[in-house]
């Protein structure tokens, strides 16, 4: 097919949007390539949910591509969305409904063959949701069980690439360690992860690249280097100049 091409699991290319007159993104370039986690900082207001939505197909930009697998979303967003897992700051579940049922009713949702229940089983151990859990109703799981959910039913997909909108707001120390623990499995299995966020802790901790959005365009990008990944109190200063510029 002519729009696939062969680049980074994801890529945004020369991205620029316009919301009426206000221009939200000036020429964003990027790319997140499998088995890494990019996390895009940025004050508010930068043009962070604008790109999710751009790459989710929700948003056409004015100008530029941004492509999934080699896809691009403009050209064919339901074919780029079923790539990808997205999951939002607070995830959507049917209450009335179990880990197990849950899992199984998006599978079959997503178009996914008749899954076996050893799969769900094997994606729902993969992200660490305590057993008892599996078997009950979701309504009454924290914010953090709901995305061990969420990253479950993305492993039993197989999707390649992972969207995350904020994911630790409002998440404890502990809940977040697990979280970031959780994003490790799905980058050893080669899934390469987007998340947009304000928790620059969480980014330094657990990110291999990250990504500073300023007025539409990225105005630096720094690399993980080794064990201790990234200079915490750079990444502060760095990152309050960035709420200044937004
Ligand atoms: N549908 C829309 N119509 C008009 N303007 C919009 C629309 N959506 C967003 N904007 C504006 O575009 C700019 C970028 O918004 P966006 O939500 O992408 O930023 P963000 O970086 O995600 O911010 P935050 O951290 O506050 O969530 C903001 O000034 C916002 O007011």
């Amino acid at each position: 097919m002519s729009d696939i091409v062969n680049t980074g699991a994801l890529e945004a290319v020369g991205l620029e949007h316009r919301y009426g007159s206000k221009t939200v993104l000036r020429g964003l370039n990027f790319t997140v390539e499998p088995g890494q986690i990019y996390a895009l900082l940025g004050g508010n207001g930068a043009g962070k949910s604008t790109t999710l939505g751009i790459f989710l197909g929700l948003v056409r930009p004015t100008a530029g591509r941004a492509r999934v697998c080699g896809q691009e979303v403009a050209a064919d967003p339901q074919a780029a969305r079923s790539r990808l897992a997205y999951v939002p700051e607070n995830v959507a579940l049917y209450e009335h409904l179990s880990a197990r049922e849950n899992l199984d009713y998006f599978l079959t949702l997503a178009g996914s063959e008749q899954s076996a229940p050893s799969d769900i089983d094997a994606a729902l151990e993969a992200v660490g949701l305590a057993h008892e859990a599996w078997g009950k109703r979701v309504g009454g799981f924290s914010k953090g069980m709901r995305q061990k959910v969420a990253i479950a039913l993305a492993i039993a997909r197989r999707v390649p690439v992972l969207l995350l909108d904020e994911p630790t707001s409002g998440l404890d120390p502990r809940a977040t360690g697990d979280f970031n623990r959780l994003l490790d499995t799905a980058r050893s299995r080669g899934v390469a992860t987007l998340m947009v966020t304000h928790d620059l802790l969480s980014a330094a901790e657990i990110a291999d690249r990250i990504g500073f959005l300023a007025q539409g365009r990225l105005e630096e990008e720094l690399a993980a280097t080794g064990e201790g990944r990234f200079d915490v109190r750079a990444l502060h200063q760095r990152y309050a100049r960035a709420g200044e510029a937004a």
